[in-house]
């Protein structure tokens, strides 16, 4: 009886089955699902999404064996415990959203992605080769750096927590602001568009775990800068003088002077212009229009 009962309903269920609405619909529940599991590995909320799902399970339990009380209780712990996952992880579910807001190639490009902008390819080779230079002198003289080069995210939270400046990236420069004694020599540089627009910046420090006890708080702060934001962090050790790169959360160490610039040339220096990325940007096109009406009303 029960057999047939539920035979009759997923037929039914197949009958209404649609297949290009219900394919979208599973795509996009599998995708969230996929995006929960991922977020909950990434992040400390890993735990509390397993606590979760036993509950969900136990809740299952209870209501098929009718167990009243039970469920009215898991009911309410699943409600206020969803409000308080909510407010405690919101650092970590402000950066997903962050995360999943960070455009596309071709979205970016329409509204202005720095990273695709051909106009700053050369400001940014002449950063990378100043970058690494400076990279291997300070750790050939065991003296610590932090260098945070923006992409698409915003840095400006960053950058007011140091002294704003405005200097082309040379090795001279970068030796002298990371110089011991100098006033500006604890915290970080923050290079923007391939000019340093602040030094003594102070980043957000990584909870990282596993992260070796033989890297200081530089590290710390250059790994946890990685996982706020799209930049990418020059880490030099004053200890060690290793150097050591930090993107998306992860910190690449022991680097070279040649590997370093392979990296950099990779990760910024925008992609050389050809008829393909000659893609008008929305800014751009804001720009040449504001231009135009501008040269119009002269
Ligand atoms: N939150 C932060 N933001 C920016 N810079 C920081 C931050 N925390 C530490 N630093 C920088 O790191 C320096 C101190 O780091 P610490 O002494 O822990 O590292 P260390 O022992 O020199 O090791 P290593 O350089 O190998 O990481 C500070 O002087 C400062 O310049």
């Amino acid at each position: 009886m029960l057999q047939n009962q539920w035979i009759s309903t997923i037929a039914s269920t197949l009958r209404a089955f649609d297949p290009i609405s219900d394919t979208l619909d599973i795509l996009i529940i599998s995708f969230a699902f996929y995006q929960l599991i991922q977020f909950a590995r990434k992040s400390r909320a890993g735990q509390l999404v397993k606590g979760i799902l036993l509950i969900v399970v136990f809740y299952g339990l209870a209501y098929m064996l009718n167990l009243r009380t039970v469920t009215w209780v898991l009911n309410n712990v699943l409600t206020i415990g969803f409000t308080a996952a909510v407010v405690i992880f919101q650092p970590e579910l402000r950066r997903t959203l962050e995360r999943m807001g960070q455009t596309t190639v071709w979205a970016g490009r329409l509204f202005g992605n720095r990273r695709a902008d051909p106009s700053l390819r050369g400001v940014w080779q002449s950063a990378v080769v100043a970058i690494c230079d400076a990279a291997e002198q300070l750790s050939d003289t065991r003296t610590g750096a932090l260098m945070v080069l923006e992409r698409n995210n915003n840095l400006e939270e960053i950058i007011r927590t140091g002294t704003p400046m405005h200097a082309d990236v040379i090795p001279e420069m970068l030796g002298t602001i990371f110089y011991e004694g100098t006033p500006l020599h604890d915290g970080a540089v923050v290079i923007r568009d391939g000019v340093i627009v602040a030094a003594g910046c102070v980043l957000p420090l990584s909870n990282n775990l596993e992260m070796g006890k033989d890297m200081g708080t530089r590290h710390r702060a250059g790994l946890g800068m990685s996982e706020n934001s799209d930049a990418i962090v020059v880490i030099v050790s004053e200890e060690t003088g290793i150097i050591s790169m930090a993107k998306n959360g992860v910190l690449i160490r022991r680097l070279d002077r040649q590997n370093l610039f392979n990296l950099l040339q990779e990760e910024i220096v925008p992609p050389e212009e050809t008829t393909e990325t000659r893609v008008p940007t929305l800014k751009n096109l804001l720009r040449k229009g504001g231009a135009k009406s501008h040269a119009k009303a002269e």
